[in-house]
């Protein structure tokens, strides 16, 4: 009998299926399944942003939270890199790092979205203390970071695969700002830029691994279980950022 893996409501039909093993096309579109049902383009935050409704004060808010998502990215990066087994894994892994911390005389994302902030009249220090972060966010981001340094490094790996569905929701958020919020520098819109080269890259990644090391039903069942627990350390972020700076209708 295997571990159930938190395919809520799910059960009976997932567990008819644990002994199947997927083949790289199915598993790839059960992988994919999980993105269209759950990933955070649907999230009634982003929803409103497209819109074009969210005052400057919400767009500073969802700016100065995701600041703590960008800072712990590449400290989830190297805990998945802590476990990682080979030097060979090692390298296709340690660029991330590099992406958001930057190198010497080189910025990083996490620069790019100090600058953002700065775009969106939130002065770096603001951006830089936390002031504005609330306690929803701070725990869905650290239980991404704690999943990375506990899990299996193949299921953190899994985790990471939101990027398959990010490039979509970022081109559209980038015409959106552009459109919308005029108010906003486009300077500030770099970072999303230089993740529409990156998040293909890091998914292939990704990708090519889930489908090589994740050989049994179990395995491949945890790996989309894991890529639903990431979307929804996405969406709780939305729904903390929501109620912080939505007031109810
Ligand atoms: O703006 C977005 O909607 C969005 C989504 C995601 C994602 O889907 O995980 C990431 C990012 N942005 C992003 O900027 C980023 O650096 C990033 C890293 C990761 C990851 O899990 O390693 N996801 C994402």
């Amino acid at each position: 009998m295997l571990e159930k893996v938190g395919f809520v409501g799910q059960e009976k039909e997932r567990n008819q299926e644990s002994n199947v093993l997927w083949t790289a096309d199915e598993f790839t579109e059960r992988l994919k399944d999980v993105g269209r049902s759950y990933y955070h383009d649907k999230h009634p935050f982003h929803v409103k942003m497209h819109q074009g409704t969210l005052s400057r004060e919400q767009i500073r808010g969802w700016v100065a939270n995701r600041y703590y998502y960008q800072k712990c990215v590449p400290i989830k990066d190297a805990a998945i890199l802590s476990n990682l087994p080979s030097m060979e894994l090692r390298r296709q892994w340690i660029g991330r790092i590099i992406d958001h911390d930057g190198t010497n005389g080189e910025d990083g994302g996490i620069e790019a979205w100090l600058r953002l902030g700065e775009a969106v009249g939130l002065s770096r220090e603001e951006v830089l203390s936390e002031e504005h972060v609330v306690p929803g966010v701070r725990f869905a981001v650290d239980a991404y970071v704690n999943f990375a340094r506990t899990k299996p490094w193949i299921e953190a790996v899994a985790s990471s695969l939101t990027e398959l569905f990010s490039p979509d929701l970022i081109s559209k958020r980038i015409k959106i700002l552009e459109r919308h919020y005029t108010w906003i520098d486009k300077s500030g819109l770099d970072y999303f830029q230089s993740r529409l080269t990156q998040a293909p890259k890091d998914s292939d990644t990704a990708m090519r691994l889930v489908l090589t090391y994740c050989q049994t039903p179990e395995a491949q069942q945890r790996a989309v279980a894991a890529l639903r627990f990431k979307c929804d350390v996405l969406w709780a972020q939305l729904d903390a950022t929501e109620k912080a700076f939505i007031p109810k209708a």
